[in-house]
């Protein structure tokens, strides 16, 4: 059994408990599912901004600990102000050692688009997402089915969501369009084996339809590849651990940017 299947087990009995746990209608009744999302492309699309969508991420899978040090209001504040188009917060926690409280932290202290980014699975995430302040939300077509995406993805529209579908390769771009999507994310990183290449993003470019954004995610760490995915069409570039795994994930985005 591969880690995303591990995570999707994990992932069903963690929904299952939070149902049990907060209602849809407490869910509704919070204030944040009253306030409107932020557009993720008119940041993404902004010139005063980078197109880096700065990822805070404690662990991951593949590397273990990459920062256990860092706070998310701090570290989201400096992303933001370095010109990070928007963040992605992990709300993952056995895997990723992420929180809901990220979330809302994150939230609290920046007024840029804010993905949730964690594995959804079941409908009731998306609510989640919503009511805890994220303004897009992931669908993985690797764990999910056409229908799953369709549907997924018509409900977080219908809340003023914007959906990023991340995939890996031609034939998961190809099952999983569908149009109640915003953006197609390429991971670089193969989420069976965890082995990254960024040539993926560049094989796959051509074949995202227009009217979708483009993302390049993952194994990013210089900024002469975000020129050369600037180049061939990508708006938006995902960066976790090459900023959380330095003391100070802040400076780290800032001296990246200043060399774009
Ligand atoms: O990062 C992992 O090890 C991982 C394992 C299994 C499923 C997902 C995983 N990562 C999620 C991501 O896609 C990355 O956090 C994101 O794209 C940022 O990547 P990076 O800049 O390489 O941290």
């Amino acid at each position: 059994m591969n880690i995303l299947d591990k995570i999707v087990i994990r992932k069903k009995e963690e929904v299952a408990e939070a149902k049990q746990k907060v209602s849809v209608d407490q869910l509704e009744k919070s204030p944040n599912f009253y306030r409107k999302p932020l557009v993720f492309k008119d940041f993404l699309l902004d010139e005063k901004r980078t197109g880096i969508i700065a990822e805070f991420k404690r662990r991951s899978p593949s590397k273990g600990l990459i920062n256990g040090k860092a706070d998310v209001a701090e570290v989201t504040k400096a992303y933001n102000l370095a010109g990070a188009s928007a963040l992605s917060v992990l709300t993952d926690i056995d895997f990723f050692g992420g929180t809901t409280e990220d979330l809302f932290k994150a939230r609290a202290v920046n007024q840029i688009p804010i993905l949730r980014k964690d594995f959804m699975i079941d409908e009731y995430q998306i609510l989640e997402a919503k009511a805890w302040g994220a303004d897009i939300i992931l669908l993985i077509a690797s764990i999910l089915t056409p229908l799953q995406i369709i549907n997924f993805g018509k409900l977080a529209q219908s809340l003023g969501l914007n959906v990023l579908l991340e995939v890996h390769n031609l034939e998961e771009l190809e099952k999983s369009i569908c149009p109640h999507l915003n953006a197609i994310g390429v991971n670089n990183r193969n989420l069976g084996d965890f082995t990254v290449n960024i040539q993926t993003s560049f094989d796959l470019v051509d074949n995202i339809p227009s009217e979708f954004l483009k993302i390049s995610e993952s194994a990013i760490d210089n900024p002469e590849v975000i020129k050369q995915l600037k180049a061939v069409g990508y708006n938006g570039f995902l960066i976790g651990e090459n900023f959380m795994k330095t003391d100070n994930p802040g400076l780290a985005i800032k001296e990246f940017v200043e060399q774009l």
